[in-house]
C-alpha cells in the first residue's frame, strides 16, 4: 500500500498509468506463485491537453544580417526621438503626451535618464491650479505618465470631476469617452487610501461597459481593449503592439516615433523568435515528452511568461535561463500534482534537497532524466557565472528551487493526510508555491551587473512588493484553478482554506481573495514610487510577474488550457508579421 497515494477521501478514480501499459510485468520469466506482483500505483493523472504548437517554433532560422540591419536602422530614429524628448521648445503638455506614448510603445528603456530628467523638471513645476482648468483626458494622461515613472502625483487632481453635493462623478464625465477611458487606466495605478480612484474604477468601468457597443472606429477598439485588460495589468510587449495598432492618433504626428516603434518591433520579433527556437530545441533534445509525458507541454507559453518579465534585447540570455528554470517548475509541479505517489514525492523532494547526482539512485525511473538535467543545467550555470563572480545568483535560484520542492511536498502531505490547512498556514506555504520567488531570483541570474549581491540581499529580506506579487500569483491561480483541482482531488487551495477558516460560502471566499489581490496591487504600485528601495530595473520584473498572472488567469486557467488568450498573444508576437517598414 505504501506506493498508493491515499486519496480515498478525495474521490479520485483509480487511473491506469501509461507506464503500467508498457510495464514488462508478465513478459519476464514466470515468478514463483507465492510472490505477489508489486501493484501499480494509482496515479492522479490529469490528462492535460497537449501543446497546441507542436514543433512549430523549432524550424525558425535566424538571418543574422537581417537582425543587424534592424539594429542599424534603429539608430537614426532613436536619436531623433531622443531629441524630441529633450527638446526645450516643446510645451509641457505635448512633452508629457510624447513620453506617455513612448512608454506605452515599450520604448522608454532606451531613454531612462532623459525621461527622468524631463519628468523631474516638470514634476517640480506641477501647479494644481493648472489642473483646475484642463480636461479629464489631459489630466489623466499626465497622471499616468508621472505614476508610470514613479512620481507620486496626487489623485486629488480628479477631485473636480466629482459633484460636491452627491459625492459621485458628474454626468459630464460620462459624456467624455476618452476622458473616462484614461481615468479608468489611471485608476489601476491606485495606492492604499485613494478612495477617489477606487470609485473612479467602478464608475468608469460601469459606464464604459454601458456605451461600448455604441462606439465606432479606433475609439470602439480602444474601449474594448481597455475593458479586456488595462495597460497597467497587461504584458508590456503585447500592450505595446496593441497600442501601436489602436492609438495611432496619439503619436502619428511624431514621424520618428512611428519609425522607431516599427523597426523596434521588427528587431525584437526576430530576436525573440530565435530565443523561442532555442528553448524549444533544448526542450525537444532533453526529451521531456518521452520521460514525463504526463506534464503540461507548454514551452511557448512559458517563454511568453518570461518575456513578460523583461523584453529588452540585452536580457536575451536572462530570458533563456529563466525560461528553462520555469519549465523545470512545470515538470516539478505536474509531477507532484498529477503523477507521483506520496512516497515518490518524498523521495524526489529529498533528492532535490540533497542536490548530488548519487541521489539519483533513490528516484523512480521516470524522473531520473529530469533530475540529471536539472543538476547539469545548474552546474553549467554555476560554471558560466563563477567566471565573473556571479555564482551567488545561481545559488540563490537553486535554494529557491529546493524551497519550492519542500513547499509542494507540504501540500502533498496535507492531501495525503486529508488535511485542509488553516488560512495563515496555507498562505505561508502558498507564497512559496506561487513559484514567484524561484522565478524572480532565476530572472536575476542572466541580468548582469545590475543584479549584484546587494540586489540579492534585498530579495532575501522578502520585500513587500515581492510578497504582493507572490500573493497575487498564488490566489489568482487558486481562484481560477480550484474547481479543476478539486474535481481531480488535488491538494486544498486558498479557496478551501479560506472557507474552512472563516466558515463562509465559496462565493464570499472568492470575493475576499479578490480583495486581497486588489490590495496587493496597491502594495506593488506603492513599491514602484520614488524613492524606490532598489533600482527600477530590479523592480520591474516583479511588477511584470503580477501582470502575467492577470494575463494568464483573468478569465480562465489560461495555462492549462492555452487555446485562448495565450494563443492570441503567441500568434501576435511570434507568428503574425510585425508592422511593415514600407509605409
Ligand atoms: C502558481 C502559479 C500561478 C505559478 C506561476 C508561475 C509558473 C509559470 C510556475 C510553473 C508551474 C505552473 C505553471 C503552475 C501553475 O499551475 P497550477 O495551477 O497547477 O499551479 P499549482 O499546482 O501551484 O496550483
Ligand atoms: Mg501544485
Ligand atoms: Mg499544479
Ligand atoms: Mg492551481
Amino acid at each position: 500500500m505504501a506506493l498508493v497515494r491515499n486519496n480515498s477521501s478525495n474521490g479520485r478514480e483509480p487511473v491506469l498509468s501509461p507506464r503500467s501499459l508498457t510495464s514488462p510485468r508478465g513478459l519476464t520469466s514466470p515468478r514463483p506463485l507465492s510472490v505477489q506482483p508489486t501493484p501499480e500505483p494509482v496515479r492522479p493523472l490529469a490528462n492535460f491537453p497537449p501543446s497546441i504548437w507542436a514543433d512549430r517554433f523549432i524550424s525558425f532560422s535566424l538571418d543574422n544580417s537581417q537582425l543587424e540591419a534592424y539594429a542599424n536602422a534603429l539608430e537614426e530614429p532613436k536619436e531623433a526621438v531622443k531629441s524630441l524628448i529633450t527638446d526645450t521648445t516643446i510645451d509641457a503638455n505635448t512633452k508629457l503626451k510624447l513620453i506617455y506614448s513612448v512608454h506605452r510603445l515599450g520604448l522608454s528603456y532606451l531613454y531612462p535618464d532623459e525621461i527622468d530628467a524631463e519628468l523631474n523638471k516638470l514634476f517640480e513645476k506641477i501647479d494644481l491650479q493648472y489642473y483646475e482648468q484642463v480636461d479629464l483626458y489631459t489630466i489623466a494622461v499626465q497622471f499616468q505618465v508621472f505614476r508610470h515613472h514613479g512620481y507620486k502625483i496626487s489623485s486629488d487632481v480628479f477631485k473636480k470631476f466629482k459633484d460636491s453635493t452627491t459625492g459621485t462623478f458628474t454626468d459630464d464625465v460620462t459624456k467624455d469617452v476618452k476622458g473616462m477611458l484614461s481615468l479608468y487606466e489611471s485608476a489601476h495605478l491606485r495606492l492604499h487610501g485613494e478612495d477617489i480612484l477606487d470609485e473612479a474604477l467602478a464608475f468608469t468601468e460601469a459606464h464604459l461597459k454601458k456605451i461600448v457597443t455604441t462606439l465606432e472606429g479606433d475609439l470602439a477598439r480602444q474601449v474594448n481593449q481597455v475593458l479586456k485588460r488595462p495597460f497597467h495589468t497587461g504584458m508590456p510587449m503585447v500592450e505595446a503592439r496593441l497600442y501601436f495598432i489602436t492609438h495611432e492618433e496619439d503619436f502619428s504626428s511624431h514621424e520618428s516615433v512611428v519609425k522607431l516603434a516599427k523597426v523596434h518591433f521588427n528587431y525584437l520579433q526576430l530576436q525573440q523568435k530565435e530565443e523561442l527556437r532555442l528553448v524549444s530545441q533544448w526542450w525537444k533534445d532533453m526529451q521531456f515528452q518521452q520521460s514525463v509525458p504526463y506534464i503540461r507541454d507548454r514551452v511557448p507559453e512559458i517563454y511568453l511568461w518570461i518575456l513578460g518579465l523583461y523584453f529588452e534585447p540585452y536580457y536575451s540570455r536572462a530570458r533563456i535561463i529563466a525560461t528553462k528554470i520555469t519549465l523545470f517548475l512545470v515538470v516539478l509541479d505536474d509531477t507532484y500534482d498529477a503523477y507521483a505517489t506520496i512516497d515518490e514525492i518524498r523521495s524526489i523532494t529529498d533528492a532535490i534537497n540533497r542536490w548530488e547526482i548519487s541521489a539519483i539512485d533513490q528516484l523512480p525511473e521516470y524522473i531520473k532524466p529530469f533530475y540529471r538535467i536539472l543538476l547539469n543545467e545548474y552546474d553549467d550555470l554555476e560554471k558560466e557565472y563563477s567566471k565573473d563572480g556571479r555564482a551567488f545568483s545561481v545559488h540563490a535560484s537553486k535554494q529557491a528551487f529546493q524551497e519550492i520542492a519542500r513547499g509542494y511536498l507540504e501540500e502533498a502531505e496535507w492531501l495525503h493526510n486529508g488535511y485542509v490547512a488553516t488560512f495563515p498556514e496555507y498562505m505561508k506555504n502558498g507564497l512559496i508555491t506561487s513559484a514567484y520567488n524561484v522565478i524572480s531570483k532565476s530572472a536575476l541570474v542572466g541580468m548582469g551587473a545590475i543584479a549584484d549581491e546587494e540586489a540579492l540581499a534585498w530579495y532575501e529580506t522578502h520585500p513587500k512588493i515581492l510578497k504582493a506579487s507572490e500573493l497575487i500569483s498564488r490566489l489568482q491561480d487558486d481562484v481560477m484553478t480550484f474547481q479543476f483541482e478539486r474535481k481531480r482531488g488535488q491538494s486544498a487551495t486558498g479557496v478551501d482554506a479560506y472557507i474552512k477558516e472563516y466558515n463562509v460560502s465559496e462565493e464570499v471566499a472568492i470575493k475576499e481573495l479578490m480583495k486581497m489581490i486588489e490590495n496587493a496591487w496597491k502594495d506593488i504600485n506603492e513599491g514602484c514610487l520614488k524613492p524606490t528601495e532598489v533600482s527600477v530595473a530590479l523592480l520591474t520584473p516583479i511588477l511584470n510577474l503580477a501582470r502575467m498572472i492577470d494575463v494568464v488567469y483573468k478569465f480562465d486557467d489560461g495555462f492549462t488550457f492555452p487555446g485562448k488568450t495565450l494563443k492570441d498573444y503567441i500568434t501576435l508576437l511570434f507568428v503574425s508579421p510585425p508592422p511593415s517598414l514600407e509605409n
